[in-house]
């Protein structure tokens, strides 16, 4: 069954055949057979189809690949947010109160909390998530956040080295071991990726020897790294990313010349994610994007959904924030919120409109990708295929 989609008022592709970096094309058309692009072009051109839908002027773009978030959790931190906006710091403490909370709470509770949130997610045009464990902290508490995980994506990441829980306080080392260990063991099997809360301004996550042990293990065990970096204060977390050769280094707030120039060298392999939705959540300063973008570094942008440091699904709240804050363009943002998380998951199947890539597809109730920025909390994205209007 070969589907035609028309009446597409911009096009954007991510790729070389159409106007500026996003690629765009007017007048578009294209065509979707088993959930895969099989023709990309203008509608003059298209074929003859099965089916058609006209979605008569709006803007379609690939996607939002959501490559950074944690999904697997119970509870609620409102009250660490309010005294936040009142001047208390964040510094990771929290995360055990939603440890506490997700151990308690029994599978099927968990499994539907995960799908409440993806599917608020797809609301919004997200068609790819990436989904860590990290609030569990017991070798059966993480394989459980994971094996629940792996229900609603592929790109599932080991985080046990998120924070020191409280009944490990008194031995670090004996934790990083049995992350390391024993719970890398039971987890490896169904995640793709291993994280690490790479921390020191933290008394709660990893310094730079416990960071690069648990990657360590974690790719000798055949999971791919990605870390937590420089996000409470200058730290090795950029550093031990590019050493590692990970896919992506997130938060990225604070950042010395040395990290911005690695982040340049390690352009093709290392991306930057930034999380504006954490500094909007924490009242922290903003990533210096526009310093990133300039200088030569892949940047990538994600919601990194969580109860602690940003409860927010949206793809398009980060993309207002990364224009209006961090002066990315809203071309830029867009880009980043796509083909840049594809690049930070390492895939070239998604976050791009052309032909063999998953049809993965999102649609604006707006003329343009422009619109995401310019109309900030006003729902117009949606998955096409999915909305209300064809
Ligand atoms: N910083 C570490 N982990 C999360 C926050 C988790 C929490 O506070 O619950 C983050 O990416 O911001
Ligand atoms: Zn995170």
């Amino acid at each position: 069954m070969s589907l035609l989609v028309t009446g597409i008022g911009e096009l954007v592709t991510n790729g070389p055949d159409g106007d500026g970096p996003l690629g765009i094309q007017h007048d578009a058309a294209l065509v979707v057979e088993d959930g895969v692009l099989t023709w990309v072009g203008a509608r003059r051109n298209a074929p003859a189809c099965d089916a058609r839908i006209d979605v008569e002027g709006r803007a379609v773009l690939p996607g939002f690949v959501d490559s950074h978030s944690h999904l697997v959790f119970a509870g609620d931190r409102a009250g660490e947010f309010s005294a936040r906006m009142t001047g208390v710091p964040y510094d990771g403490g929290g995360i055990a109160t939603s440890m506490a909370a997700t151990r308690g709470a029994p599978d099927d509770e968990l499994r539907s909390l995960v799908a409440a949130r993806v599917e608020e997610m797809r609301r919004q045009g997200t068609t790819t998530v990436e989904i860590k464990s990290g609030y569990g902290l017991t070798v059966a508490d993480e394989a459980r956040a994971l094996r629940i995980a792996c229900e609603f994506t592929t790109e599932t990441t080991y985080l046990g080295a998120h924070v020191v829980p409280p009944e490990w306080r008194g031995d670090r080392a004996a934790y990083v071991d049995l992350v390391a260990g024993d719970m890398l063991a039971a987890c490896a099997p169904h995640a793709r990726w291993i994280d690490v809360f790479c921390e020191p301004n933290s008394p709660h996550a990893f310094d730079e020897a416990e960071s690069r042990r648990v990657l360590a293990a974690g790719v000798e065990a055949g999971l791919m790294p990605r870390v937590h970096g420089n996000q409470l204060g200058p730290g090795p977390g950029v550093r031990l990313a590019v050493e590692f050769g990970a896919a992506s280094v997130d938060h990225c707030t604070f950042l010395g010349a040395d990290d911005v120039a690695a982040l340049v060298d390690a352009a093709d392999t290392t991306v930057a994610t930034l999380l504006p939705g954490v500094e909007f959540s924490t009242r922290s300063p903003y990533p210096d994007a526009r310093k990133l973008i300039d200088a030569g570094v892949s940047v990538a942008i994600a919601t990194d959904c969580n109860p602690g440091t940003c409860y927010s699904s949206s793809m398009p709240f980060m993309i207002a924030l990364a224009v209006r804050e961090m002066r990315m363009s809203p071309a830029e943002a867009v880009q980043a919120a796509t083909r840049g998380g594809a690049k930070a998951l390492r895939r070239s199947d998604i976050g791009r409109i052309e032909v063999g890539a998953k049809a993965d597809l999102c649609v604006l109730e707006a003329p343009s990708h422009e619109h995401l920025a310019y109309r900030p909390g006003v729902p117009i994205s949606r998955v096409l295929g999915e909305e209300r209007w064809v």
